[in-house]
């Protein structure tokens, strides 16, 4: 190799390794091991620093909770175009970002205030199935357990689809006080939700979702007021009662009795948050986890 040639293999290698750092930043940002603030000094000490060369765009969205269109508007505010580099911010830029990073931006202490979304509805409109895709498509969401004193139904697994609790041991939980609320629903058996699981997911920053009946729901807001109440409603009538005798879990006189319950539960809709339409299950479990996530951010950032 001649000397410009060793000297393009060297800067290239260089820049390789540049661009290695930087994402190794980065990435130790993402997974929270530096704070935005430790490598908003970092890069201020020196503008030969890999976190010099970060761009504040990526450092802001590194932080929990917030997302792009937050990070856009808070950009905005401080007078910082979208591609700047910590290395480019001008002195004020610098302060007002500093100041921003110490005294607004999100910690990972309010990310622990995530929310809590009830998902009602009346028989067989699919509350179930779509609480199954979100389980299965969106780890990220803490989906309750609940407990039951009906016994289970073929497939359904103790401790995955309810706790099939005898009628003692649902008493014992009701004295103890370890449901959030309880309900005898259709009717018939016994429905809660144990609260400790939540309780626990609540504080670890998670996003929990209760698959519950409308009394149900009542008590959470009650006893929980910054819970969000979602209703699940059928594309029509007809089609609810398609549903219902079509899943055939059910005798005719219990899903006569269902279907009057339905028809009281369908007149509560007024009482919730948001109403979604279940037409289909995939677009009805995208639009309750959206609707978890916007929920979570006006919680975080409503007030700023
Ligand atoms: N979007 C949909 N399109 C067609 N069928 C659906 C849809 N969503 C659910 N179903 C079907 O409707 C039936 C009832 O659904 P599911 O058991 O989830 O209802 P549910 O609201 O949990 O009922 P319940 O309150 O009685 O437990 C099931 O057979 C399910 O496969
Ligand atoms: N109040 C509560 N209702 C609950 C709870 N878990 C489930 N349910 C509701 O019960 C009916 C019937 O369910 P099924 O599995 O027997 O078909 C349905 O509306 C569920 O949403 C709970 O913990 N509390």
């Amino acid at each position: 190799m001649n000397p410009p040639e060793v000297d393009r293999v060297a800067a290239s290698r260089a820049a390789v390794a540049a661009r290695r750092a930087r994402a190794a930043v980065k990435h130790a940002v993402n997974e929270r091991r530096l704070s935005a603030v430790t490598v908003l000094h970092t890069a201020l000490a020196s503008s030969e620093s890999i976190e010099a060369t970060l761009r504040v765009r990526d450092l802001l969205l590194s932080i929990p909770g917030l997302g792009p269109v937050r990070v856009d508007r808070v950009m905005q505010r401080l007078e910082i175009s979208p591609s700047k580099r910590l290395a480019g911010l001008g002195v004020h830029q610098q302060e007002r970002l500093q100041e921003y990073l110490e005294h607004r931006a999100p910690t990972i202490d309010e990310s622990a205030l995530s929310r809590l979304v009830v998902l009602a509805g009346p028989t067989a409109v699919g509350k179930g199935t779509v609480s199954t895709f979100i389980r299965e498509n969106h780890p990220e969401v803490c989906l309750s357990v609940s407990a039951t004193t009906r016994a289970p139904r073929p497939g359904e697994v103790d401790g995955v689809s309810y706790y099939f609790l005898d009628d003692a041991e649902f008493d014992r939980m009701i004295a103890d006080g370890e449901f959030l609320e309880w309900a005898v629903v259709h009717n018939k058996s016994r429905y809660g939700t144990p609260r400790p699981p939540i309780d626990r997911a609540l504080a670890e920053g998670k996003s929990v979702l209760l698959e519950i009946d409308i009394q149900g729901a009542r008590q959470v807001k009650e006893a929980m007021p910054e819970a969000t109440l979602v209703f699940l409603l059928p594309p029509s009538w007809d089609e609810l009662v398609r549903r219902l005798i079509g899943r055939g879990t059910e005798s005719a006189e219990e899903q006569e009795r269902r279907l009057s319950t339905a028809r009281v539960e369908l007149a509560a809709q007024s009482e919730f948050d948001h109403r979604v339409v279940n037409s289909d299950v995939e677009a009805a479990a995208r639009e309750v986890v959206e609707l978890m996530r916007i929920q979570k951010a006006i919680d975080l950032h409503g007030k700023e």
